[in-house]
């Protein structure tokens, strides 16, 4: 009876909630922040979700055919989708922002709107990754860029942009400090298509999906290597327990790391071909050289600038990563795919822990 009631007060929450918005805007056109624009807009036709672009040509295709014609250009996104490259347009009057712009340039993008953003305007960043120099999660960025604190919220998960645009079946996990702030994520997305748990741990939440695409750059080299099916799982099992010692040193729940923004992401993003970490991988495992991979895709792989991140941390909280700091290595050049997994293969039998 409790839990039913609980869900019609939800219920009731999230049809008033949605009732209430009038406006959300997204910063960045990118895939995943034209997946959460289609989202958000197919909750109400009224509602008017405004993307905050930079190249004024995607703009017009948006806004006069409803493509997006750098990203996701085979849908035709709802009517109520607009975009513009002018912050105070795109700002004016949204009642919450999706961050959707990569973790390495949104300290930049953030400084740039922090006098245009209005300091009660919630944030719900989508963005994961480390940041490059200063080694902050998201929840750090923010506030350093925006120069004050700002309501925010961190959503993360096992969600490919192209198979929410396909409204195929989807659960991500909101992240706040601010439990009333998250469960109005949970009004402010759920649909038939998207679940979305909830919980206050912002570090577990991010520090996994931020690892998660290291991790996947491995388990791409391993699929580029050829090297099997026992050889991926081994790789991904130990990524798992690495990720699960530095999560838990910097203060994660381990129901974070077993849940949807750990396990979750981590199985979706390491054996899923559409992710385009494990992609940049199995280029790497294949021969490419790294310069060459990234030069071929204007789509971002946060796992390469989070990698050399990672291995700041691994000191930091003296916890041995080899997987996930072997990827660094190998980025890098230290080390070439093959000579990383023989480093690994020859390291001390250890005890499971
Ligand atoms: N694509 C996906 O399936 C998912 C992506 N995400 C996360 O969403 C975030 C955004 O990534 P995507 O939408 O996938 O991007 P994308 O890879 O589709 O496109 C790159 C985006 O970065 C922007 N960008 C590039 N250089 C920039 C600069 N100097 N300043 C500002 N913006 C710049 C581009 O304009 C474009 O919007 C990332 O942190 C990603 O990990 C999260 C879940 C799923
Ligand atoms: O985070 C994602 C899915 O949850 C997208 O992964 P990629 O960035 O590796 O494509």
């Amino acid at each position: 009876m409790r839990w039913s009631r609980a869900w019609r007060t939800a219920e009731d929450n999230g049809a008033s909630l949605i009732g209430r918005l009038e406006k959300v805007v997204v910063f960045g056109g990118g895939s995943f922040g034209t997946a959460m624009a289609c989202a958000l807009a197919s909750q109400k036709s009224q509602l008017k979700v405004t993307l905050l672009l930079r190249d004024p040509y995607v703009c017009k295709g948006i806004n006069e055919r409803h493509v997006n014609t750098r990203y996701l250009k085979e849908y035709v996104l709802p009517s109520n989708v607009v975009a513009t490259t002018s912050s105070l347009e795109a700002i004016q009057g949204a009642q919450y922002a999706i961050h959707a712009v990569p973790v390495q340039h949104s300290r930049a993008f953030l400084k740039s709107i922090a006098d245009v953003l209005p300091p009660d305007v919630p944030i719900i960043s989508v963005s994961k990754g480390l940041e490059m120099g200063t080694g902050k999660m998201m929840s750090e960025v923010i506030p350093d860029a925006l120069g004050r604190r700002q309501p925010a919220a961190f959503l993360s998960g096992p969600s490919f942009a192209k198979e929410m645009m396909d409204l195929r079946p989807t659960g991500v996990v909101a992240a706040s400090k601010d439990k009333k702030l998250a469960r109005e994520m949970q009004s402010l997305f759920a649909s038939p298509y998207l679940r979305v748990n909830i919980t206050t741990d912002v570090t577990g939440v991010e520090i996994c999906g931020a690892l998660k695409n290291v991790l996947a750059l491995a388990a791409g080299i391993v699929e580029g290597l050829d090297l099997g099916n026992n050889a991926m799982a081994a790789l991904v099992a130990q990524g798992c327990a690495e990720i699960r010692w530095l999560a838990e040193k910097m203060g994660a729940k381990p129901a974070t790391v077993s849940g949807l923004s750990g396990l979750g992401d981590i199985m979706l993003t390491c054996y899923g071909s559409l992710s385009r970490n494990r992609s940049v991988g199995v280029r790497l495992g294949k021969g490419e050289a790294l310069a060459e991979i990234l030069a071929s895709s204007s789509q971002v792989a946060e796992g390469v600038a989070t990698a050399g991140v990672v291995v700041s941390l691994a000191r930091t909280y003296r916890v041995s990563l080899p997987v996930l700091t072997a990827v660094a290595q190998v980025l890098d050049g230290a080390l070439s795919p093959k000579e990383a997994v023989f480093e690994i293969m020859n390291l001390p039998q250890i005890e499971e822990s």
